[in-house]
């Protein structure tokens, strides 16, 4: 658990991040979004020291960061940003074994942790550790640069626009991954955007920053449902509101008994899935698959309930 406690941080007169209190739940993920200079990236490294704090505290599972050196709390948390940050004369093996290296584990078991970790972001040990980050794919250098961060098992992730490099199709690829291997690891995460799409798809909790100030700590389905009123409306009262919230529901959670013709979906599908299915397809219900052989159906009816306001 990360406990952030009315933390402030001026450069000179400016206030980039002003009495800012959240807590972070163990294992959960935090988003950080909202416009360039309202002081996200400052509030993060705050959390690993590499920023200072100009006052207030910030604790990780009760332990005040403030009394530890921080060349060894750093060590103990994981930190991926965008560009991932790799050192481009070393293999992606070296690379990944950085901060294992500098805790001094064994060779074997760093070796063992390096291949674990490349295996997990579906890259063949073999053909990807002996390579240089310049012959790897952007988002191939991107997967690296998160399990360099994950080598150490740290507790904690603070990624800074991790997929900020990325074209649209391997960004979410590259989003649902991490929220599979987060869910396995069960890290607790803190991660900076200026995308809402991406705050909604991956935060269990969203932090609205502006002008240095939290304007809305909440989950995902509140701050669309109920946001503050001024910026984060502003932010999240597009006409896209009901397409965001409907991308938060299965359609498992709206299913109904009864048969419908056609391919099946599947119950994890979203809704807003769902529904682009309804419409390319030109019908009113789609039967969906379950685990069971009950039939069920998911209609148009059922998504526009989902929708709307009174969702
Ligand atoms: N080292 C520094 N010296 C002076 N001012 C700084 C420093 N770092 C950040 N700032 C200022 O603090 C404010 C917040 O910056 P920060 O980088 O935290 O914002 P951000 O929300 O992460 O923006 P972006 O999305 O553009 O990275 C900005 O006005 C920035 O200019």
């Amino acid at each position: 658990m990360i406990e952030v406690e009315h933390v402030s941080r001026r450069f000179g007169k400016a206030v980039a991040v002003d009495d800012v209190s959240l807590t972070v739940g163990r294992g959960s993920i935090t988003v950080l979004v909202g416009t360039s200079g309202s002081g996200k990236s400052t509030l993060l490294r705050m959390i690993n020291r590499l920023i200072e704090p100009s006052s207030g505290t910030v604790r990780i599972d009760g332990r005040d960061t403030a009394t530890v050196p921080g060349e060894t709390l750093r060590r103990g948390i994981g930190y991926a940003i965008q560009g991932h940050g790799l050192f481009p004369h070393w293999t992606v093996a070296r690379n990944i074994a950085t901060v294992p290296t500098l805790l001094g584990w064994d060779k074997a078991r760093v070796d063992r942790r390096v291949e674990e970790l490349l295996a997990l972001f579906e890259l063949d040990p073999a053909t990807y550790g002996p390579k240089f980050p310049h012959q790897l794919s952007g988002g191939q250098q991107q997967r690296v640069g998160v399990a360099r961060a994950l080598a150490a098992e740290p507790a904690v992730l603070l990624m800074d626009e991790p997929f900020g490099a990325l074209d649209p199709l391997i960004r979410a690829k590259a989003q649902q991954d991490l929220l599979a291997i987060q869910r396995r690891l069960g890290v607790t995460v803190v991660l900076v955007t200026h995308d809402i799409e991406e705050a909604i798809q991956l935060g269990d909790h969203i932090a609205v920053m502006d002008g240095g100030r939290l304007k809305q700590y909440a989950p995902p389905a509140e701050i669309l449902a109920r946001p503050a009123p001024g910026y984060v409306e502003r932010l999240v009262g597009g006409g896209d509101r009901p397409f965001r919230l409907l991308s938060l529901a299965k359609v498992g959670e709206a299913a109904e008994s009864g048969t419908a013709e056609g391919t099946p979906i599947a119950e994890t599908a979203s809704l807003r899935d769902a529904l682009s299915d309804l419409l390319w397809r030109g019908v009113e219900s789609l039967p969906v698959a379950g685990a069971d052989g009950a039939p069920r159906r998911i209609t148009l009816p059922a998504i526009l309930k989902r929708a709307g306001q009174a969702a």
